[in-house]
């Protein structure tokens, strides 16, 4: 099993770009990990088996593996089934990352039931709780995740208007397992404040690795 040690204190960059992003390309995310190793990243999160192959080959650090992928009958895409738990296990994450939300998954499943059977499947793979809300995060706690990390706060429709700064607080104070701030940890400052509550560690994607939204920033203030 992973030693989570190594991240603690740590910032992990998100290099991910979907199909409709320009910078959709598993070369481009590998450049993007060497540039966030070469800025002192202490680990990757990346999106697909295809882009994870890429990015291990650039550069020599702990990976963060998600599946995104889109089903009709549910809201929930990141890492949704058992069929991308397999291919993310498959590639030796040393975390793998997946929607713990009370959000229905595909064929009508939940997290906790879905969960059970990964962890039986899975009892020696690290497993990082995706969340929205701290009683989501506290719940996968007692179904035995790894790590509860902020990143659906203020995407679910329970969650709207939550920032992951004061969920991240108060998740702090009630889960015992680590707790990473992700999502919308747009700026150094935010980052450094994310740690100083208490979290384990920050996971930055698109202040790093989505330049064309950095770029909109800029023309937004001018
Ligand atoms: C909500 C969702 O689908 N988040 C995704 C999760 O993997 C990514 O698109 C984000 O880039 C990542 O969480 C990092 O967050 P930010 O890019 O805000 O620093």
């Amino acid at each position: 099993m992973y030693d989570l040690q190594n991240l603690k204190g740590s910032l992990i960059v998100s290099c991910q770009a979907l199909e409709d992003e320009p910078l959709h390309s598993s070369h481009i995310m590998s450049k993007m990990a060497l540039a966030a190793s070469q800025g002192g990243a202490k680990g990757i999160r990346a999106n697909t088996v295809k882009d994870i192959k890429a990015i291990k080959k650039e550069v020599d650090l702990p990976i963060i593996g998600i599946i995104k992928r889109d089903f009709e009958d549910s809201g929930v895409y990141i890492t949704p089934t058992m069929e991308e738990v397999d291919a993310l296990v498959g590639e030796g994450m040393e975390i793998v990352a997946l929607d713990a939300t009370k959000i229905t998954r595909p064929e009508g499943s939940h997290f906790v039931d879905f969960f059970a059977r990964v962890k039986e499947k899975y009892p020696e793979q690290i497993f990082m709780a995706d969340v929205s809300t701290v009683e989501e995060g506290i719940e996968a706690e007692k179904a035995g995740v790894n790590i509860v990390a902020t990143t659906l706060v203020g995407y679910t429709e329970h969650s709207e208007g939550d920032t992951p700064l004061e969920t991240l607080q108060k998740m702090v104070e009630v889960i015992s397992v680590p707790v990473i701030a992700e999502g919308n940890m747009d700026t150094p400052e935010k980052a450094a404040k994310a740690l100083e509550l208490g979290a384990y560690a920050v996971v930055v994607g698109s202040a790093i690795t989505r330049p064309q939204l950095i770029t909109e920033k800029f023309v937004k203030a001018l």
